[in-house]
This record gives structure tokens, C-alpha cells and sequence, in this order.
């Protein structure tokens, strides 16, 4: 029998590549997709003949072909977030002739419905894993001082200052700033800063920890407390962080009930285990931060008052970036240096033309969306020289605060200026768009932070994203 690949007649390759990987995309050594199916496609919500010799992480949310394609390490049954959904890609280095000429990548799933089904199955071990990981990644990221903390524009001083003068205290210490301008980063200068800075910093973030986790986690819980608890029972952050820092990052996230338990430990300053009848003495300082605005959650009755107060003793505000643009080069500078260290680069700058579009940008994530645009440019930086082409494109074009392009300074007489008028619905529609899309960019796709950050629910998020096709 004759086993060559040319004994099969050539129109049969393109169904046999089908029905060996529902979705299948195969790109050069730079990354450009040479081959992609209709039903990776269909998938991705666009057509072969848009996604074709285009870079593949234009095409492919979260995608690493192109780094595969380059480095040539296979990646097998990765987690890929597409869409929302947890996807399992496998990606392989393309050899031939013994030369690495780009990649092969195909994603499981035959059909919705399998995916769905899957999805359903895995969605709580994956919720779990995700935040086990989180937790071992800032367990074993270095600890930051305040000298970590860069910029010289006054409220930021104002703020590290006040920071610096209260890190002895054993006071609570609230952190309130919009996400990414650096509540994390001062919860570890404060505590490395004070007198338990050889002691633990315990940070846990309230809004990433699946809620049916959150009890446990915070205080731990005792021999048989639940189904699948481990023997012999298991230690909470509160205990872990005894004699230490207690950070509790996003606690306007808590819910009410477990907001509760948490006042109650605070003022006794004890916890029970949960399944648990012993009183174990903690003495922990807690430093929370949020990005909401308790004051009006307390308001509303979201926040319990009596667990406000006793957080907000020292109240420190971190300014937003776009408040403080005069740190923005600065800033830039410390992200380049950290970056080039990561990327095994030196000598990276940027042309004034890039610091200038840095400067009219509004930057709604803040630091953490900087270090994503610097990041990004690196990725596709093949010089030294950072240059407009390298920045994402709602900063490529220019646009103004707002991302809406700004149409009335150039309208030349009244007529011209009706005729641009669109009706109010379409007009909202569009910058509603617009908004999601741009928070999808600064999150680098991920849909639950881009919620967070147009201060919107999930389900509300992804009823917009289906009503503008966003996908
Ligand atoms: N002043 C600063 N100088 C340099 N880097 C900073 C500064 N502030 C924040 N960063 C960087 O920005 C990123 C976001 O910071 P951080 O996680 O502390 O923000 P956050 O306010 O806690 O965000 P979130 O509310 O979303 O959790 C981090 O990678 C951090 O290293």
C-alpha cells in the first residue's frame, strides 16, 4: 500500500486538515497567518479572506503562534481565552528541512455544543486554578519599597508622603484609586516600610476569589469542614498573616454577607475556622484598597457603614495617571527598563512623537495600561526606537480623550456641521462601542476587567458586546 502523502488526491487535503482539527491556523516565522480554516473563522467571528497575511495577533485574541513561530517551543494543551471562553490550543513549531519556518496551532472543540458542555464542566476548576495561580505569582513576585514608586508630580508626592509618615502605625489604612494607578504597589512600600516588614504580607484580592471560596480562603477551615477539605484541616490569609500585613485588594467587591464575618474578626480579633469551634487570636493590620466609591456604596447599603469606618482610619488616595501626566515619561523610563529585563533587551527609548501621543492619551487603566502599550510596542519592536506604528491603534490615530474623534474644530459652517449631526441613539450606540472596545484593548481582551473598568456588570457587559458584535 502506498503511504505517500501524493497518493492522496489533492483536493482531499483541505477536508482530511479539517477533520483532523475543527480550527486550524498555520503561520510564517514572522507570525503572518498563511493558512487559516473557514471554521477557526466563523469562530473568530471573521472571514479567511480578512484574516489571511495578517499578523496573527491582530486576528487571534491572546494568541502565541507568533512566539512559537519564532521561538520554536511547542505549547500543548494550553488554556487560550477566546471569545470569553476557556479554549485548549495546541501549538506547534512548523520544521522543515530542519529549518524552523513558523507555526501550526489548532484549537479542541468540534462544535459549540461540545464546547459548551466542556465549558460547563471545567468553568469551576478553572475559576479555582485561575486564582491559585494569581496568588502563587504575587507570592513569588518581589516585594516593592516606596523607592519602587516613581513619579514627582505633587498629589502623587502628596499621597507617597502621607504613605511614608503613616507605614509605622498599626493603624487600617484604605487605598483608593482608579484600577492600575498602584494601590498594590503601595500596600507592600506601607508594609515594608513598617515595623512588621520581616512578618507576612498576605494579599488577597476579594473580587477574583470565586465566592463560595472566599470564607475558607480568609479564614480557613477545620479536619472534614466540607467535602473535598483537605486532612487536617487548613490554615485562612488571617492566620497566615499573623504578626504581618493583611492586603485586601477590591474590597468594595466583598459581598455583604462576607463583609459581616470580616467586621466581626476585626473588632474581636479572632477567627473561627470554618467547620471549626476554636477561637484563634490574630493580629493582623489590614490595609484594604478599592476602586469604587464606598462612600456611595455605603449609601446604597452595598457597604456595611461599621466596616467602612473601621477600614478607612487612614484614607490615601493615589491619584490617576491622566491627573498626573507630568509623570508620564518618567514613568514610561522605569516601565521600559523593567520591560527590557524581561525581554532580554537593551537601549529601548521612544521618538517624541510616541511621547507626545502618551501625553494626549487619557489612560482610563493607568499605570497598568501603560505597561501593556510599552509592552505590546516591545513585542513588535524589532530596533531600539519606539515609533507611533509600534503603539496600539486607538493610539495610533490619534484620537482625543475620549476616543471620539473630534469633528466640531474642523466643521466650517453651520450646514456642514448639521450635516455631520447624527441622531442621539446612533451617537450613544457608537460611543458605547467604541468605550468596550477600547477597554478590551487596554485589558488585552480580557472581558471581565473590561467591565470592571467601565464600572458596568458582567451580564450587562456581554449583552453589549452581543448588541454591537463585539466578539
Ligand atoms: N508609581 C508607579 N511607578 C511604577 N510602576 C507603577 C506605579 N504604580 C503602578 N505601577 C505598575 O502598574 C501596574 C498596576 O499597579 P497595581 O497592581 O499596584 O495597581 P492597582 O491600583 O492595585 O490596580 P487594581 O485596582 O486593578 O488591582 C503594576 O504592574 C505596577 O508595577
Amino acid at each position: 500500500m502506498n503511504s505517500r502523502m501524493e497518493a492522496i488526491p489533492a483536493g482531499w487535503h483541505e477536508q482530511i486538515i479539517n477533520l483532523l482539527a475543527e480550527r486550524i491556523v498555520v503561520t510564517d516565522r514572522e507570525g503572518k497567518i498563511i493558512y487559516i480554516n473557514e471554521a477557526y473563522c466563523e469562530f473568530l467571528g471573521t472571514t479567511v479572506e480578512v484574516a489571511i497575511n495578517r499578523p496573527v495577533q491582530d486576528v487571534i485574541e491572546n494568541t502565541r503562534m507568533h512566539i512559537v513561530a519564532k521561538t520554536g517551543q511547542k505549547e500543548l494543551a494550553a488554556l487560550h481565552p477566546i471569545n470569553g471562553s476557556e479554549m485548549i490550543a495546541n501549538r506547534y513549531p512548523l520544521i522543515v528541512d530542519g529549518e524552523l519556518v513558523g507555526a501550526l496551532g489548532t484549537v479542541m472543540f468540534r462544535s459549540p455544543e461540545e464546547w459548551r458542555m466542556y465549558k460547563t464542566k471545567i468553568q469551576h476548576l478553572v475559576e479555582e486554578l485561575k486564582y491559585y495561580k494569581t496568588k502563587v505569582e504575587k507570592e513569588l513576585k518581589s516585594k516593592y519599597y516606596f523607592h519602587d514608586l516613581i513619579g514627582s508630580s505633587q498629589p502623587f508626592l502628596a499621597a507617597k508622603k502621607l504613605a511614608e509618615r503613616i507605614s509605622a502605625s498599626n493603624s487600617s489604612v484604605l487605598l483608593i484609586g482608579e484600577s492600575g494607578t498602584g494601590k498594590e504597589l503601595f500596600a507592600h512600600a506601607i508594609h515594608n516600610h513598617s515595623l512588621r516588614s520581616s512578618l507576612p504580607f498576605v494579599a488577597i484580592n476579594c473580587a477574583s476569589i470565586p465566592e463560595h471560596l472566599l470564607e475558607s480562603e480568609l479564614f480557613g477551615y477545620d479536619d472534614g469542614a466540607f467535602t473535598g477539605a483537605k486532612k487536617g484541616g487548613k490554615k485562612g490569609q488571617f492566620e497566615i498573616a499573623h504578626n504581618g500585613t493583611l492586603f485586601l485588594d477590591e474590597i468594595g467587591d466583598m459581598p455583604l454577607s462576607m463583609q459581616s464575618k470580616l467586621l466581626r474578626v476585626l473588632q474581636e480579633k479572632e477567627v473561627q475556622r470554618v467547620g471549626g469551634q476554636k477561637s484563634i487570636p490574630v493580629d493582623v493590620r489590614i490595609i484594604a484598597a478599592t476602586h469604587r466609591d464606598l462612600e456611595k456604596m455605603v449609601e446604597e447599603g452595598k457597604f456595611r457603614r461599621d466596616l467602612y469606618y473601621r477600614l478607612n482610619v487612614i484614607k490615601i488616595e493615589i491619584p490617576p495617571l491622566n491627573k498626573r501626566k507630568g509623570d508620564i515619561k518618567l514613568i514610561s523610563m522605569s516601565l521600559l527598563k523593567k520591560l527590557e529585563r524581561k525581554f532580554f533587551r537593551t537601549g529601548i527609548g521612544m521618538s517624541e512623537e510616541v511621547e507626545q501621543r502618551l501625553m494626549e492619551h487619557s489612560w482610563p487603566g493607568n499605570i497598568r495600561e501603560l505597561e501593556n502599550v510599552l509592552e505590546r510596542a516591545i513585542n513588535v519592536l524589532d530596533g531600539q526606537t519606539i515609533e507611533v506604528f509600534h503603539l496600539p491603534l486607538y493610539l495610533r490615530e490619534g484620537q482625543n480623550s475620549n476616543g471620539i474623534a473630534s469633528a466640531m474644530g474642523e466643521a466650517e459652517s453651520v450646514e456642514e456641521m448639521s450635516s455631520q449631526i447624527t441622531p442621539l441613539k446612533e451617537a450613544v450606540a457608537q460611543v458605547e462601542k467604541e468605550a468596550i472596545l477600547k477597554a478590551l484593548t487596554v485589558t488585552s481582551g480580557n472581558k471581565q476587567e473590561a467591565a470592571r473598568l467601565l464600572e458596568i456588570g458582567k451580564t450587562r457587559f456581554y449583552e453589549k458586546c452581543k448588541l454591537y458584535d463585539i466578539k
